[in-house]
């Protein structure tokens, strides 16, 4: 489908990675998408409306579709044209943070319907389609998360962690009717989740945890917290970026990490099959937290310098 015009689904588009995306593929100069930018909730359509410009109504159409709930799926796919999916994109999620003593277990469970869940009844209505055609690249917005946790992201790790699961199993039969299948794992990018994560975490009843596990997450993480987005964290158009570059890759990767500030962290999972080696570098940084972490920052500083040459992909599809 080279030359093809690609139908392209988005889920989550109405602010974020999700929104960058979609402006970005319908605003390609070789116009080769075709954009079905949805959103839970169009009463959010704007932004994604004044980005797109002159684009709506012609490369880009907004839908509604909520990844928690299988008729706004159904009615969202049945609604385009053959029910042709070529690229999906699941970008659709929400972060929480806090010690799980604070949290019930009636959030938790919306992050995994969301994040997990949210995947997998995408693709139940999806992937027989393009089985059946024998074509299609399946996009998941994953996280750095989705193969290291991070402290006081228990369970939003765990929801990512459940989507690489999910996806490395999937991706060998994906394998087999010749679809694609990429994750793309971003590290902290500076959207409403950030702002949303944040202002949940101050606002955390942290009553129901002990004084040094609330004075670690308040005095360490949420003190932090700005700072490592502000230092560490990408754009959603750089984001996007990445993301298109997979898209119309020759043979698109299975993993893609998007910040490469962040793949020192990362590659310390693979450095140590004991699993130790990220465990002990994520509690220094933390707990020798004045020491390292300032150390930490520079050196983030340093590989931000290093990393000047943009990444490569090799050749593109066309
Ligand atoms: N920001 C970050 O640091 C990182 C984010 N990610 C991942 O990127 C993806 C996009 O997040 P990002 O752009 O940062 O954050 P945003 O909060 O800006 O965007 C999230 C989008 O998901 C939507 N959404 C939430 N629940 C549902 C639902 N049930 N059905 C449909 N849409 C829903 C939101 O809609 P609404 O406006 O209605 O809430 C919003 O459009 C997520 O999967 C996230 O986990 C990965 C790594 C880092
Ligand atoms: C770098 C770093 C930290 C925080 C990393 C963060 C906050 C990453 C956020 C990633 C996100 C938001 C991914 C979304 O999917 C710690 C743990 C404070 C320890 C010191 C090093």
């Amino acid at each position: 489908i080279a030359d093809q015009l690609r139908n392209v689904l988005i889920t989550g588009c109405s602010s974020g990675i999700g929104l960058a995306l979609a402006v970005k593929m319908a605003k390609d100069e070789q116009k080769r998408f075709k954009v079905f930018a949805t959103m839970r909730n169009l009463a959010k359509k704007e932004p994604l409306e004044e980005a797109a410009g002159h684009r709506l109504g012609k490369t880009l159409e907004i839908k509604q579709l909520d990844v928690c709930d299988e008729q706004s799926i159904k009615t969202c796919v049945n609604s385009i044209p053959d029910r042709r999916i070529d690229v999906l994109v699941s970008n659709a999620g929400m972060g929480l943070i806090g010690p799980i003593e604070c949290q019930s277990i009636e959030e938790m469970k919306t992050v995994m319907d969301t994040n997990f869940f949210g995947l997998v009844r995408l693709l139940k209505e999806i992937l027989p389609d393009m089985k059946r055609r024998k074509s299609g690249h399946i996009v998941i917005i994953s996280s750095v998360m989705g193969i290291q946790g991070i402290l006081f992201n228990d369970v939003y790790a765990a929801s990512k962690f459940a989507v690489e699961g999910f996806c490395e199993s999937l991706a060998i039969q994906a394998l087999k009717f010749k679809l694609q299948l990429s994750l793309i794992e971003p590290g902290p990018v500076v959207t409403e989740f950030e702002r949303k994560v944040f202002e949940d975490g101050m606002k955390m009843d942290l009553s129901a945890a002990d004084k040094e596990t609330a004075e670690m997450f308040t005095n360490i993480y949420l003190k932090n917290y700005k700072q490592i987005f502000q230092s560490l964290g990408q754009s959603a158009e750089d984001v996007a970026e990445h993301t298109v570059k997979i898209i119309l890759a020759e043979n698109p990767p299975f993993r893609h990490q998007t910040n490469t500030l962040y793949t020192p962290m990362t590659t310390l999972k693979y450095a140590d099959p004991n699993g130790d080696l990220p465990i002990d570098i994520f509690y220094k940084m933390v707990f020798q937290h004045d020491k390292i972490f300032s150390a930490s920052l520079n050196f983030i500083k340093l590989l931000r310098w290093r990393s000047r040459k943009s990444f490569d992909l090799g050749k593109p599809s066309q």
